[in-house]
This record gives C-alpha cells, structure tokens and sequence, in this order.
C-alpha cells in the first residue's frame, strides 16, 4: 500500500488518476498565454516543460518566469520537467547544466513539484533529489523510451530502483511496437503498483498506447498527462476527451 502523495491541493495514488497538462511555450509571453484556456479546462497540474523555454539556462530569468507562471497559475499544483534530448526532450544539455537547471527551480521556490531523470549519476541524481524534499518539493523521478518497450522485468526494476533512489513517485514512460508492448506496459504497471512503497506514473506512448492513458486507476498508473493545446508527447488525449473517460472507468 502506496502513502498518497500530497502535492499542493490534490493526492497522488488515491482515487482517481489525477490530470497533467504540459506548457511548451519557448517565451514567458507563450508562457503565460498558455494559462488561461488551461485554467478553463481545469486540470489537476499543470507541468511546465522547461526544456522548451529559451531562457531556461539563465537562472534569474528561469526564475522569474517561473514566479509568473506561479502567480498566473493560482492555486494549481506545479510540476516543472526539464526533459533531457535522449529522453525525448527539445535540447541537448551537458549532465552538469541539467543539474545546475534543477537547482535554479528548487531554489526559486515555485513549483510543488520536480521531474528528475533517474538516469543521470546516481550521487548527483540523489543529492538533487535530497535537495528538493528538503525544499518540501515533491520528487517524481523519470526515465523514457523513446525507441521500445522493455520487459515488464524491466519496467518494474527502473520503476523499484526510482524508488530506492528516493523518489516521491516513480514514473515511466515507453514506446509501443505492437498491442503486445502495451500489454507488456500495463502488465509492469500492475506489478509494481501492487509491490511498490510509492505510487508510479506509466504511459505506453503514441496511438498504440493511447488506451494505457486512460486505463490508470485499473493498472495502478496515479496521473495522465493530456492536451489543452500543444502536446509534449505522441498519443496524449485532449483533457476535455480524458475526464470523462477517467469518470467512465472509476472502480466503485
Ligand atoms: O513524463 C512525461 C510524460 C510524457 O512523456 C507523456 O508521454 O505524456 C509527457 C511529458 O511532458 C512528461 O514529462
């Protein structure tokens, strides 16, 4: 049994899957032009994707676009990503400036919650991590396929090691070849929501994998990232499209 993450004014791993949306603007003007209509659709987080902003390595600016974001935002929890080229982000960053990239959002005090990629040097990836939980920032550590879909062994032991590492949720996101690679996905998610000490995130991405993004609370995924506008990955669903389905498929 999962403890419930509580990230602002909502609870990762109870009830039903919570709902992200990503931000992709690369100015503060996109930025903040994004949040209006997203506030609309009334989403559970919104994840900004810092990777995508072009002042994202200039720590002041990164920080007063993040403040702004905050206060545009209200009360909606945060989730702020820097997604890592190899991992299906927009740039390339050298492992010493992601880090640098991750401290500079800790440090600015305006997000509820961090995207750290599991896969970096496992002393720097935990003192980051340390770092944030000490700054009450939520940890939902990361790893993507863009490529395939590993084993369910797989899945499940990057999920465990995510865990081990001190995440506050792991999550996982893969690439079908085949309605077997979704089930494979969703077989993992099972498994390690059932055998993990925190609640997992997992996705089967592009249209094949559409189905796991709906299938959450079934399998044990606690949050679907879905579309007001730009999408930040191939297969998410519009969110107007995604509450209801999530409504549909409630366990009772
Ligand atoms: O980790 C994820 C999941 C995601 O890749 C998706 O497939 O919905 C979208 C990303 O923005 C987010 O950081």
């Amino acid at each position: 049994m999962q403890p419930v993450i509580k990230l602002r004014n909502i609870e990762l791993g109870t009830g039903r899957p919570k709902i992200a949306v990503p931000i992709t603007g690369k100015t503060v003007a996109d930025i903040l032009s994004a949040v209006d209509p997203i506030k609309a659709a009334k989403p559970d987080l919104v994840e900004w994707r810092i990777d995508f902003f072009d002042g994202v390595t200039d720590a002041a600016k990164l920080q007063d676009a993040g403040q702004q974001l905050r206060n545009a935002l209200g009360d909606i929890a945060l989730l702020t990503t820097f997604r890592t080229k190899g991992e299906g982000g927009e740039l390339a960053l050298a492992d010493a400036d992601y880090f640098k990239v991750c401290q500079a959002v800790i440090a600015g005090k305006f997000t509820d919650a961090l995207d750290v990629e599991r896969y970096h040097e496992e002393k720097d990836v935990k003192q980051l991590v340390a770092q944030a939980q000490a700054a009450n920032v939520v940890v939902i550590m990361s790893n993507h396929d863009f490529d395939k879909t590993p084993s369910a062994a797989e899945i499940v032991k990057r999920l465990t090691s995510m865990v081990d590492y001190g995440a506050d949720v792991a999550k996982m996101a893969v690439m079908p070849q085949s309605a077997e690679d979704v089930l494979t996905l969703l077989s993992a998610t099972n498994i390690a929501h059932q055998s993990l000490s925190r609640p997992v995130i997992t996705m089967s991405m592009g249209d094949l994998g559409k189905v796991t993004r709906i299938a959450g609370e079934a399998f044990g995924s606690c949050l679907s990232f879905a579309t007001v506008g730009a999408a930040s990955a191939p297969g998410q669903i519009a969110l107007a499209h995604l509450r209801p389905e999530l409504e549909d498929l409630k366990l009772n």
